[in-house]
């Protein structure tokens, strides 16, 4: 997977491309992130990489030139390694919001762009000129775009086959099947006399995998019920649900 950065501060990258299972990923040349900052583009003495909001107000934005440039270059670069159209994604809280369905969209639509903006955001021409996608990462400001575009990198990466040890990790991730993952847990048999369920000592692997699912439904269903909502259980998986629902009313 190739993915583009636009950002005025390519080192916090580090963190997606030298650690865990993204770094990995690099190392392993499943994921390449190449960064392009717009100070790069700047002619003046200054390095000028801002511009003042026309109609005043607080704050600057992103300068248009230097901006420009930056998601030209990396768009070009897309399209030079891999032979195929980039997709430009701004990371903006007026973005779509994402989800698990999105991201695997997203993933399948590599090469992608994604534009980290800095100060206020970024001029609305670009957007309309140059910006493909608009995505949110959860309705809150942060201090610029760089986390939303590592969280996308994160999750789009791990669907890319041979990242995880297992691919049927991905496969049973949490929100891979639109349900909230189930408890996990490990050694100790005990902690602060809380035992671990008995089930996954049984070796029993047909009984876990029905108390891992009966878990995941049961958890969704009190946590987060309009994940149910859009979700056609299958035949055991409603019985589950309906004997979690049970047990938990007694
Ligand atoms: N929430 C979010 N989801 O994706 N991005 C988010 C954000 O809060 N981004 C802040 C950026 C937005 C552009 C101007 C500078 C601050």
């Amino acid at each position: 997977m190739w993915v583009g950065v636009v950002s005025l501060f390519p080192e916090m990258f580090d963190a997606v491309t030298r650690y865990g299972v993204t770094g990995r990923a690099v190392s392993k040349g499943l994921l390449e992130v190449a960064c392009y900052n717009p100070r790069d583009y700047a002619q003046d003495k200054h390095r000028t990489v801002d511009d003042r909001p026309y109609g005043g107000g607080p704050g600057m934005l992103m300068k248009v030139d230097t901006l420009r440039q930056a998601i030209h270059v990396a768009r070009e670069s897309a399209e030079r390694r891999t032979g195929q159209r980039a997709k430009v994604v701004y990371l903006s809280p007026q973005g779509r919001l994402l989800d698990q369905r999105g991201v695997k969209n997203l993933a399948a639509s590599s090469p992608l762009v994604l534009v980290a903006g800095r100060y206020e955001g970024i001029d609305e021409r670009v957007v309309e000129a140059d910006i493909d996608e608009e995505w949110s990462i959860g309705d809150y400001v942060l201090s610029g775009g760089e986390l939303p575009a590592m969280v996308l990198i994160d999750a789009a990466a791990r669907l890319v086959p041979g990242v995880l040890g297992h691919q049927d990790s991905a496969d049973e991730d949490s929100f891979s099947d639109g349900l909230l993952d189930c408890p996990h847990y490990t050694r100790p048999e005990a902690v602060d006399g809380r035992e671990v369920p008995k089930v996954l000592l049984s070796g029993d692997h047909g009984a876990i995998r029905r108390w891992r699912m009966k878990s995941s439904l049961g958890r969704t269903w009190l946590r987060r019920p309009d994940l149910l909502e859009n979700k056609t259980l299958d035949t055991e998986q409603r019985k589950l649900l309906d004997e979690f629902i049970e047990e938990y009313a007694d």
